[in-house]
């Protein structure tokens, strides 16, 4: 796992087949076609040493082919991660719909997706992900069982947004404890960027904390809805990269630290719930450490979904679920812990501990 994962323009110039599908590793990656309902997808199997392959399908209108096969190899190796260094029993795999879910997505073409899914045997099994709902989900469960996500009514473990966005809050306060010696939010001034499913339950947890609470998101309704709902505070600067607050908790989009806002931030903690946060891990990942601000892993705080799904494979009820999602907290704290005395990113900390939950079992079998 030396090989930092391409961006979609240098991904174009590496080899064709196996120069881009072997890049990190993947074992496994499937292009789903189907020309009666449209249907054009493909599915990324990263890692199954720990168990199948699970991670959601992503519906996304793609600019280009490259963007999409990048997102889906970027997204199941993440998946991988995530389950790893969690503890649980899970390879990593994510698929992509290239298309608009808002007017490509029909019942006829998640059921043929879903067919594709089947015939892996259960090495990759699916969930929820953007432009996807239980309801396609419950679609998808008409032709095979690999599929999580499903409707409560059906036997799915339901909504994982707010244990989500529990988790974020549970990462969120160790990063406290460690900046601060208290994981003790009161009083200090949270920037919530992107106030969706995760996001709005996270702010919830924040106002119940006593934090001050500041959000930004595209969606103007959205903000003064969430905004009388909690008493937040809209964010009402030119750059919110530049805010002046304690902590920044991106529930957005991914790759919002990068070269054009690292020197920016002037936070404290960041600590949210969207995934690939770092456009380079590696790098900016020590940037962030070299300035002095605590990162809590994405791929660490935001597993709460993924420990909701995994519950739902394995029969587990809610207080198994939440007292697992509350192990966040310890996790994020020894991973701080172990960044400092290893003199290295907080990103690559948590990687190391999720590599050699991965390296040990293999050796094991
Ligand atoms: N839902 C989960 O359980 C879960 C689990 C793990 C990771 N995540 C990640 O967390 C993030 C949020 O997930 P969600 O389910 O809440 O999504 P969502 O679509 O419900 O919410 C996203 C919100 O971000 C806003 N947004 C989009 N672009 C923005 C921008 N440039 N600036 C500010 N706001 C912007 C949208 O308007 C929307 O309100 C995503 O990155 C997702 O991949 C979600």
């Amino acid at each position: 796992m030396t090989v930092d994962v391409l961006k979609a323009n240098e991904l174009k110039k590496a080899a064709p087949v196996f120069g881009q599908l072997s890049f990190d590793d993947h074992e496994q990656v499937v292009f789903c076609n189907d020309k009666d309902t449209g249907l054009k997808a493909i599915i990324g199997i990263h890692n199954t040493v720990l168990g199948p392959a699970l991670g959601g399908t992503r519906m996304w209108n793609y600019q280009s082919e490259w963007d999409a096969v990048n997102d889906v190899l970027r997204l199941s190796r993440g998946m991988t991660f995530k389950s790893a260094v969690t503890g649980l029993n899970l390879g990593g795999g994510k698929a992509v719909i290239i298309g608009d879910a808002k007017t490509q997505k029909t019942p006829e073409l998640m059921r043929r997706f879903g067919e594709f899914v089947h015939s892996l045997s259960g090495k990759y099994i699916t969930a929820e992900d953007v432009g996807m709902e239980t309801a396609d989900m419950d679609t998808v469960r008409e032709v095979t069982p690999y599929v999580t996500g499903i409707s409560e009514s059906k036997g799915g473990a339901g909504n994982p947004s707010p244990i989500t966005a529990y988790g974020v809050f549970m990462g969120m306060k160790a990063a406290a404890k460690y900046r601060y010696g208290s994981d003790d939010l009161q009083g200090k001034r949270v920037l919530v960027q992107g106030i969706g499913h995760v996001g709005e339950s996270l702010v919830d947890h924040l106002t119940k904390e006593g934090a001050q609470v500041i959000i930004s998101d595209i969606n103007q309704q959205k903000l003064t809805e969430i905004r009388d709902r909690y008493n937040a505070t809209i964010y009402g600067g030119a750059d919110v990269y530049a805010a002046d607050v304690d902590i920044y908790a991106p529930c957005a989009l991914g790759a919002t630290i990068n070269d054009d806002t690292i020197e920016r931030f002037k936070v404290d903690i960041i600590a949210g719930a969207a995934n690939n946060q770092l456009a380079d891990d590696r790098r900016h990942g020590l940037v962030l450490r070299e300035k002095n601000i605590v990162y809590a892993p994405d791929f660490l705080i935001n597993a709460g979904g993924i420990i909701n799904v995994y519950a739902e494979l394995e029969g587990y009820g809610k207080k198994e679920i939440m007292e697992k999602t509350e192990n966040i907290y310890n996790t994020t704290l020894e991973i701080l812990n172990s960044a400092e005395v290893n003199d290295i990113s907080t990103h690559e900390a948590a990687l190391k501990v999720a590599q050699q939950r991965i390296a040990d079992r293999k050796n094991s079998k």
